[in-house]
């Protein structure tokens, strides 16, 4: 079922895409750690790109309207035994090719050159001395340059009909073309390459020929249209939370259909401290928004009754939302559409779920955990955009600020923060310790910054004293991360005075904690929620 169900998005998407956000770049992931950051540089400069696995299909990539082909870097060397290979229809389709180290790399070897280890490895930055002032990837450009390289492997012939317009100290070979096709042994695409932003964006104009359409007013103006041609005069029911995600969905629809949408804001009895209050006061009162409150606390509750697994916890809370979504549209006569603040990682790791190359890391409640009798259509507006991209879209809608830079919160809430059983015991202790963490990190100026930050119960006990006695109590985990789009992320690098007046004021107001720790677990190889 999950397969049909992401097959059926992509193909939404696809639509979608091919009709409103004039051409695609299609960015080829072989692996690399900035395969997100290519596509938004893409974005950035307003032309729609989407990422797709370098095992993908040219059914898939045609029906994606692409206008240029973009290949990433990636760990593999290409000539260890089995490398990604270059797919066959980038070369047959003729688009216009940027292909980035890794992406050069296999262009080379593919098309008749030479790859070797390097002699030097680079790590770092360089000096590039464009040695063909007259390319259009560096019109405008100065003849030397700073960019930033990450490779051990290195061209060392060209394939016939290329020729080399740029060049290293250590690699010669850094800028090559055959006219159609351009390489580039280092990475434009992170900031440390000073005129990185200006060679994509010459290729994207001056080579492929696009036109930057894609911005979010636009987005907005598009997506309104198409909501009203997929809707028609039927009616919606909006999972609201009152995170970003939602809310900027829920504005767009309203707009759209105005009061033939009903948003559903669930207190599944995992939210933060004064969370449904302070939602149906922004949402309700300043937005108005027309939001039907349900306190389905006992519902989930008891669902999550004796279940210590993680996944178990996730279906069955999936599985609750949509009951209860079930039977507030029963009340409001016939409902059509389900609408959810689905983003575009989502879209992407429904996509490629059933490639070889994904693993099921945890079932997102919206996607994943949808049960497969779900009788309502999905209407997700913001499923081909970042979090980032969301924002910018919210700030335009001008929904308040801290709506917009409201950090995330997971649907399936505070269960996932629980290690263990789900008990109002441990739900009332993981609150106050959350809510502590967040006014602390407030209170330091660090909410922008910070990506998310919040408390794990764990399951532990440990020793304290306090007032010459002996305590027994948790021990609690404080989790705070930075991140772009939450595919990766850093721990946090908070001051130590911050992490210590944290610590103090859990231990001290919260008394069934003795003990608490801070997480320097990455992502990856950790993910952001302990479970
Ligand atoms: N308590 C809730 N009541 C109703 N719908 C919810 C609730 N929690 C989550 N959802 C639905 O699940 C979707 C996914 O949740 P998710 O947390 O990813 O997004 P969000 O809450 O809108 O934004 P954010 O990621 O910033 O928290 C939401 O967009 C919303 O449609
Ligand atoms: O709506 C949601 N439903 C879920 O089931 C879910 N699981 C994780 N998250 C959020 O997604 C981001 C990445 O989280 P992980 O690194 O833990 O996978 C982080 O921002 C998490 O808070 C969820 N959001
Ligand atoms: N960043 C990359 O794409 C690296 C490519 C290849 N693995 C190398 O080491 O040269
Ligand atoms: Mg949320």
């Amino acid at each position: 079922m999950s397969a049909h169900i992401s097959e059926e998005r992509q193909h939404s998407v696809e639509t979608m895409l091919s009709q409103d956000v004039g051409k695609t770049v299609v960015v080829v992931d072989f692996g690399s750690q900035y395969s997100q950051l290519i596509a938004r540089r893409v974005r950035e400069l307003r032309v729609y790109s989407h990422l797709v696995p370098y095992d993908a299909t040219w059914e898939t990539v045609s029906s994606l309207n692409p206008g240029a082909v973009i290949l990433s870097g990636g760990p593999s060397s290409v000539y260890e035994p089995n490398a990604p290979r270059l797919p066959k229809w980038v070369l047959d389709s003729g688009l216009p090719v940027l292909a980035i180290c890794y992406g050069l790399q296999l262009i080379a070897h593919e098309m008749g050159g030479q790859v070797a280890p390097a002699n030097v490895k680079e790590y770092g930055p360089a000096e590039l001395q464009v040695e063909d002032e007259s390319s259009p990837l560096f019109d405008g450009l100065p003849k030397s340059q700073r960019v930033w390289m990450s490779h051990g492997d290195s061209v060392i012939s060209l394939p016939e009909g290329f020729w080399c317009i740029g060049s290293t100290v250590a690699s010669p070979y850094s800028v090559v073309t055959n006219g159609k096709i351009y390489g580039l042994q280092f990475h434009p695409e992170v900031v440390h390459t000073h005129y990185g932003r200006e060679i994509i964006s010459n290729f994207l104009f001056k080579i492929a020929g696009l036109e930057p359409v894609w911005t979010p007013s636009h987005f907005i103006e598009e997506s309104i249209q198409r909501i009203k041609d997929e809707v028609g005069q039927a009616k919606v029911i909006c999972a609201l939370s009152g995170g970003v995600d939602s809310s900027v969905a829920a504005t767009l629809i309203h707009k759209a259909i105005g009061d033939r949408l009903v948003c559903i804001f669930v207190n599944n009895g995992l939210l933060r401290l004064n969370e449904a209050e302070e939602v149906l006061g922004v949402l309700r009162d300043q937005q108005h928004l027309n939001i039907r409150y349900v306190d389905a606390t006992d519902r989930f509750l008891s669902a999550l009754h004796g279940v210590m697994d993680p996944e178990e916890k996730r279906k069955r809370i999936g599985e609750c939302f949509i009951r209860v979504f079930e039977e507030e549209a029963s009340k409001l006569g016939e409902i059509e559409f389900l609408a959810q603040g689905t983003l575009y990682p989502d879209v992407i790791e429904s996509a490629t779920a059933d490639t070889k190359a994904a693993a099921k890391i945890k079932t997102h409640h919206n996607v994943g955990g949808l049960p497969p009798d779900l009788k309502f259509k999905l209407l997700e507006p913001l499923k081909y955009l970042f979090k980032d991209e969301v924002r910018e879209v919210g700030k335009n809608l001008g929904l308040p600020d801290h709506i917009v830079y409201r950090h995330p919160f997971p649907g399936p809430g505070l269960a996932v923060r629980i290690i263990g059983e789900v008990t109002p015991e441990r739900l009332d202790i993981v609150r106050r310790c959350d809510a502590i963490v967040r006014q602390e990190i407030e209170k330091a100026g660090m909410y922008r910054e910070i990506w998310q930050a919040f408390a794990v119960l764990t399951p532990i006990r440990t020793v304290g004293v306090m007032g010459d006695a002996r305590t027994y109590g948790y021990l609690v985990a404080v989790r705070a991360v930075t991140s772009e789009d939450a595919m990766t992320a850093h721990w946090a690098r908070i001051p130590h005075e911050v992490l210590d007046s944290i610590g103090s004021r859990i231990v001290n107001e919260v008394h069934e904690v003795t003990r608490v720790v801070y997480d320097i677990t990455n992502k990856p190889p950790g993910t952001i929620e302990w479970e």
